[in-house]
């Protein structure tokens, strides 16, 4: 298969509640309106045994083992993925939106978590191997808006914050420093959009971004 023929992947960072969920699905709107196979998935899961051990990781029962052994465990759910979900769409040649992928393991186990940059580094190339996303877009929040946003969200849905949503404001602005710090690190991949601007801007924002990536290069090669 050529580059051309590929899918195309975008992933979606961002702390808690900075409205990754909310923009992956405008913009798989924005592409199956274009007239384009568009496959939604997130992470840690997409896969019924990779969604299993979400359950696990986020009750926070993994917690006690530390950092190294949720990263493991991350991964675990990640190889599933990658095998069953991800790459056999990428090479149906669709578009796959992915809401939260390896630059959380980075942000979460890595920047807070401590878990050293080569024993994580190890551990992606285990598990996705030589698949990057062609696009990711984190979404940037001060993290007071992002924590007050999941907790509407959770008053709205009745769930409790789990795992990583009860962490402190220091671990949650770190994390935000963290996401941050990937993008400077790699800006061909990354684009930072701010997400405290009104839902629309923001998914115009992106739109705009994947257009000019993929559309219109997609148009121009049909030509
Ligand atoms: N730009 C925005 N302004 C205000 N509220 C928003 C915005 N984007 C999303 N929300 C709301 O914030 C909450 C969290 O959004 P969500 O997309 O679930 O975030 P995430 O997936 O990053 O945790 C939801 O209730 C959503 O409706
Ligand atoms: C994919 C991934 C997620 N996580 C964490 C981030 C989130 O707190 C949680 C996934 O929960 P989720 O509800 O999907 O995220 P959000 O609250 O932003 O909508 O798992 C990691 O710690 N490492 C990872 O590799």
């Amino acid at each position: 298969m050529t580059e051309a023929e590929r899918g195309r992947f975008i992933t979606f960072e961002g702390g808690e509640g900075v409205g990754k969920s909310t923009q992956l699905d405008r913009l798989a709107a924005h592409l199956r309106a274009c007239g384009l196979e568009v496959v939604t998935t997130r992470e840690p899961g997409g896969t019924p045994k990779a969604e299993a051990l979400r359950k696990v990781l986020l009750s926070g029962r993994i917690a006690p083992l530390g950092p190294l052994a949720e990263a493991a465990l991350f991964a675990a759910a990640r190889i599933d993925h990658v095998d069953k979900l991800i790459a056999p769409a990428l090479a149906r040649g669709v578009f796959v939106l992915c809401d939260r992928f390896t630059d959380s393991t980075r942000a979460y186990q890595g920047a807070r978590g401590g878990v050293d940059p080569q024993t994580l580094a190890l551990l992606e190339q285990a598990a996705v191997g030589d698949l990057r996303p062609d696009l990711t877009i984190i979404l940037d929040l001060p993290h007071e808006q992002g924590m007050a946003r999941a907790a509407k969200r959770r008053a709205a849905t009745g769930l409790r914050a789990d795992r990583f949503e009860a962490e402190d404001a220091a671990f949650h602005e770190g994390l935000r420093r963290a996401f941050l710090a990937i993008a400077e690190q790699e800006p061909e991949r990354c684009c930072v959009i701010e997400a405290s601007q009104p839902l629309e801007e923001t998914a115009r924002a992106i739109r705009q971004i994947v257009n000019a990536r993929f559309l219109e290069t997609q148009a121009a090669a049909a030509q």
